[in-house]
């Protein structure tokens, strides 16, 4: 998977952060509202394309969380697809990349992690009071 090149954002802003991740070669510096970020390399449900998808960091025991908020918006984003149909995937932290296999959780598990995603990035809590939708959570355990 590492020598396949992966399709930036077409969102500017992702764009350019996912753009500082591969020029520095590292997480470190990036955030969002001062929060740090970490960088997904997803597959394309449809396209079996390699995506690089930004999203918080939000890590525990050497686990992460990867929240689905779209910042609040009523529908998911499409890379919560992406992260269904391939669920192993690496991250990259800092200038550490490892391979991850994702689980979405439901119930105590998600309210778990939850709490921990909201710690890390106070604005989960905002994006859910937005919206009806449950905004999906994956927990994600090194492969
Ligand atoms: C615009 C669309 O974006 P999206 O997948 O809906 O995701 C929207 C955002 O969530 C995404 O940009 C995130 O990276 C934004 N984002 C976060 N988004 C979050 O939801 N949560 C976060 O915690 C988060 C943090 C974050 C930090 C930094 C940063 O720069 C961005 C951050 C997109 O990228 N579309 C592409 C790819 C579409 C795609 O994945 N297609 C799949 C098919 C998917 C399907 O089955 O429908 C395929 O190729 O097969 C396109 O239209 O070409």
């Amino acid at each position: 998977m590492a020598n396949e090149s992966a399709e930036l954002s077409p969102t500017d802003w992702v764009q350019d952060q996912t753009k500082q991740i591969l020029e520095t070669g590292t997480t470190e510096g990036i955030d969002v509202l001062g929060s740090p970020v970490v960088l997904l390399t997803l597959r394309g449900a449809k396209t079996g394309k390699l995506r690089y998808t930004p999203v918080m960091r939000v890590e525990h025991d050497g686990k992460y969380a990867v929240v689905a908020s779209k910042g609040g918006a009523p529908e998911h984003p499409t890379w919560y697809y992406n992260i269904k149909a391939y669920p192993e995937f690496p991250l990259q932290d800092g200038t550490v990349t490892k391979d991850y296999v994702a689980r979405e959780v439901e119930g105590a598990e998600r309210a778990e992690w939850w709490e921990r995603a909201v710690a890390a990035y106070p604005p989960y809590a905002e994006y859910q009071e937005k919206t009806d939708r449950l905004i999906p959570v994956f927990v994600l355990e090194p492969k």
